[in-house]
């Protein structure tokens, strides 16, 4: 990455006929940088994507890929011009073209071969340059079409949730490869996905969306911790919301004092995290009782629900833990402690207490 913006959007906005799509969204990536936009689906995230590569139009902002002008409403590159590369959700292999002819399309004569087995070679695919696509696996594919995408040398690659027609494993094989093998080449890419694990393992930064525009972005890690409010909170992953009140640098909450992430002055909610609360055989008064009311077990841990016993406006309903310590059957009693840091949101508390947790 070089810390200079490669792709800029600048409060832009679309429809689809009538109904408006996008309504003045921002959205910086760097050069050489992989973003990943996180949103809802029927949110706007491919709509998107097809402006910057230019195959839907701006009604209004503007979208410059190094300065360049791409669209601002009245001017805009046509597709062919703009050296993005795009990657659908399936592919769109051409069925009747081999490997090396698919990766090949469109390529200059003279370079064309050299450049085909470059790509073969980045994606792993030495020695499949004669099959057609429907002697391929799904991952296979994928990765041609990767090849493909990135074989012009675009200044700018978008996929379109790549992933998604894959199955589990394959999926988290695929986009681990998939970024490593766009670093190698020093690609600037936007990924767009509905799924949290894919944003937060895939990207350098995360842009989250909501109603048309960019909501929050930032790296995983500060967006994961730090989330502006519970909506970004849940899009991360799942949250529990306490009531608190600040003194002296920490929030005061049905869980005794917390360090806070970051200084406030209001009464409001905090966040913390499933990991962040702990069962305890040694009650203390900063402790919860609470009874077990599910329980999941998932291979590394279980994803524990519990109801606090002594439910008052500054608990909610229901928590959530994760713990790989087994936790005793349904309808047990367990006492929770929780560990800081406790993370401020700009949430109204009415509009919290109104939200279950949970993602
Ligand atoms: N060609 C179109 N004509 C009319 N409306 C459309 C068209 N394409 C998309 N829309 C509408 O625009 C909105 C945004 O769609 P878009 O495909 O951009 O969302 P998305 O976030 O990419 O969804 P998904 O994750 O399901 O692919 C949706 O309400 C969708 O129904």
């Amino acid at each position: 990455m070089t810390g200079q913006p490669g792709l800029l959007i600048e409060q832009l906005e679309a429809a689809h006929g009538r109904s408006p799509v996008l309504t003045g969204l921002d959205l910086t990536v760097d050069d050489g940088a992989l973003a990943c936009v996180l949103g809802p689906s029927g949110c706007g995230k491919s709509t998107l994507l097809r402006i910057v590569a230019g195959f839907h139009h701006a009604a209004r902002g503007r979208v410059t890929l190094h300065g360049r002008l791409l669209d601002d409403g009245r001017t805009r590159v046509p597709a062919e011009r703009r050296r993005i590369g795009y990657v659908p959700q399936d592919g769109a292999l051409f069925p009747h073209l081999t490997v090396a002819a698919n990766i090949g399309f469109g390529l200059p004569r003279a370079d064309r071969r050299e450049r085909v087995g470059e790509m073969l070679d980045l994606v792993g695919l030495e020695g499949l340059a004669d099959r057609h696509p429907h002697q391929l696996s799904g991952g296979q594919q994928q990765r041609v079409a990767l090849a493909r995408a990135l074989a012009p040398r675009p200044q700018l690659l978008l996929l379109d949730e790549p992933f998604a027609a894959l199955d589990a494993a394959l999926r988290t094989e695929l986009r681990t490869e998939v970024a490593a093998t766009l670093r190698r080449a020093g690609a600037t890419a936007i990924l767009v996905t509905h799924d949290v694990d894919e944003a937060l393992t895939f990207a350098d930064t995360i842009a989250v969306m909501r109603d048309g525009r960019i909501v929050q972005a930032d790296s995983p890690n500060t967006l994961y911790h730090r989330p502006a409010d519970a909506g970004i909170a849940r899009a991360l992953g799942e949250a529990n919301l306490l009531r608190s009140k600040p003194a002296d640098r920490h929030a005061i909450t049905a869980f005794g004092p917390l360090p806070l992430t970051t200084g406030t002055e209001q009464d409001g909610v905090v966040m913390l995290r499933p990991h962040q609360l702990r069962m305890t055989d040694e009650p203390s008064p900063h402790c919860v009782r609470a009874r077990v009311t599910a329980c999941l077990f998932r291979g590394h841990d279980h994803r524990v629900e519990c109801a606090p016993e002594e439910v008052g406006p500054d608990l909610p309903e229901r928590l959530v833990f994760y713990t790989p310590v087994p936790p005793p059957p349904v309808g047990s009693q367990i006492h929770l402690r929780a560990e800081g840091p406790a993370h401020p949101l700009h949430t109204e508390i009415a509009s919290a207490e109104a939200e279950a947790v949970g993602s």
